[in-house]
């Protein structure tokens, strides 16, 4: 989402880098640069105001001069008061109501709104383990009921109908009493969107969410449309006591402009950002990550969050205790960790939160990640059993005909043997002399043969 922001820092960042001294000249160049890319970035005007001031006060400061690395420190302030602007800590649904926990959507049309009722029932269902059933109020289109039905089976939630005779009090009504009888856990609603925020639409909204008493009302903006985002969300909220905003289409927003103003303009969290089309592209928002991002500090601890939730424990403590007893790394194992990646969405998902990854271009990004992983997998599905048991069976001519099955050229089975062969390689050495030598030296350290050193 910032990746303009983030090449128009990366210059004043490597500057600050490494400074033992900073001088009033250079932070004065600094916050100036930052400003600019601000403001290029599609901030709101005095969000910039703010934020480039509290830096400036804050750059003077004790922290920063008597820092022993004051170009550090002072990337540091800009962090924290770029992740101060977008709230600080991400902030989760409240959902601590007596069952079902109504959630009501609202939006422009196109924002994306229905397909973020998938996602966030998805993610309940998913993360939070929640029962979740989704209704449309939508009367004016009833394209849109059918939408949400569709997604609704695709992510497998309960979908409870409704149509365009009804009004849409009376449909939420019932989902409500349906929910409840159903031991529902959250009720997601989604209603009509219009063109603008107008008198029609508000009215609407406001009796709907009198009548349903939502624990959570969230306003779902593309954030393509830069700050109007933040001032439609601002509009929207002043009529309706709102809870949380959800930002759509980040995936295509270079600038983050949205992202940075939300917060400030309207007073209300962020509190989910769409990364996608399909129904798995929403992401809880973390400030401060999204902060050390624009910083290209990367996003380590999203990483590993996402290597948590998509890595199959079961089968990686499978293969630790098979490489751990000295057994060979074979083929299937090769096949269990591409598929893996591949869930992860290859290795572009991932790139993308390693620190640095703004200043490679990306045709060299799109290489490394590409089409790669698919093929691979095709390969070792192209041998038999026997040869993925035990790959010394797969000689030159056995080459050729599972290079054919794949669909490939010998040469692509042979760089995968090669990538085979040193992966097993390193595991062996693993089983062999790594697990064995560290157990070795933790009894040592334990008071075994040797005993403690400082006894
Ligand atoms: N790339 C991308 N596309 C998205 C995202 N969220 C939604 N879309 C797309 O945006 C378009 C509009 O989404 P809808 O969910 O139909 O929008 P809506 O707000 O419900 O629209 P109305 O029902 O007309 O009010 C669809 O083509 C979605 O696939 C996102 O995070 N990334």
């Amino acid at each position: 989402m910032f990746e303009s922001l983030t090449q128009r820092l990366s210059g004043t960042i490597d500057r600050l880098r490494g400074r033992g001294r900073l001088t009033e000249e250079n932070i004065r160049e600094a916050t100036r640069e930052v400003r600019i890319a601000l403001l290029e970035a599609d901030v709101a005007l005095p969000v910039v105001q703010a934020l480039v001031e509290r830096i400036k006060v804050r750059a003077v400061g004790q922290e920063v001069l008597k820092s022993l690395t004051p170009g550090q420190a002072l990337i540091k302030v800009v962090r924290d008061e770029l992740a101060a602007v977008m709230g600080s800590q991400a902030s989760e649904l409240n959902l601590n109501v007596p069952a079902p926990a109504v959630v009501l959507m609202a939006g422009l049309q196109g924002a994306g709104k229905t397909t973020t009722v998938a996602k966030l029932a998805r993610h309940l269902k998913e993360k939070r383990k929640k029962k979740v059933m989704v209704v449309s109020a939508d009367v004016y289109r009833p394209a849109a009921i059918e939408q949400l039905q569709t997604l609704a089976q695709q992510v497998d939630v309960l979908f409870f109908p409704s149509d365009a005779s009804q009004k849409p009090e009376a449909i939420v009504k019932a989902a409500i009493d349906d929910a409840r009888k159903s031991y529902v856990d959250v009720l997601i609603v989604d209603t009509a969107g219009r063109t603008s925020i107008d008198e029609a639409m508000m009215a609407e909204i406001k009796a709907l969410h009198a009548a349903v008493n939502p624990v959570e009302t969230l306003f779902v903006v593309d954030s393509m449309t830069g700050q109007d985002a933040a001032a439609t969300a601002k509009h929207f909220g002043a009529a309706l006591p709102l809870t949380g905003v959800v930002l759509t289409k980040t995936d295509g927003d270079a600038r983050g402009g949205a992202a940075l103003s939300v917060r400030t303009i309207t007073g209300k969290p962020i509190k989910f950002v769409g990364t996608g089309e399909k129904t798995d592209g929403l992401d809880v928002f973390h400030p401060a990550r999204a902060a050390g991002r624009i910083l290209d500090m990367g996003d380590v601890l999203g990483l590993v969050e996402q290597v948590e939730q998509q890595v199959d424990k079961d089968k990686a403590a499978k293969l630790a205790e098979k490489v751990a007893k000295g057994k060979r790394f074979d083929l299937n194992d090769l096949r269990d960790q591409l598929e893996q990646m591949q869930n992860m969405g290859g290795l572009s998902g991932l790139m993308d939160k390693l620190p640095g990854m703004g200043q490679i271009p990306d045709h060299v990004k799109n290489q490394v990640t590409g089409k790669e992983i698919p093929r691979q997998i095709a390969i070792i599905n192209s041998m038999t059993k026997k040869e993925r048991r035990n790959p010394t069976l797969i000689n030159g001519s056995r080459r050729a005909r599972i290079a054919r099955g794949a669909g490939l050229t010998p040469a692509d089975v042979n760089k995968l043997m090669k990538q085979y062969q040193q992966m097993e390689k390193m595991m062996g050495k693993l089983g062999r002399g790594g697990m064995k030598g560290m157990m070795r030296g933790l009894s040592g350290m334990m008071g075994g043969r040797g005993g403690m050193p400082f006894r």
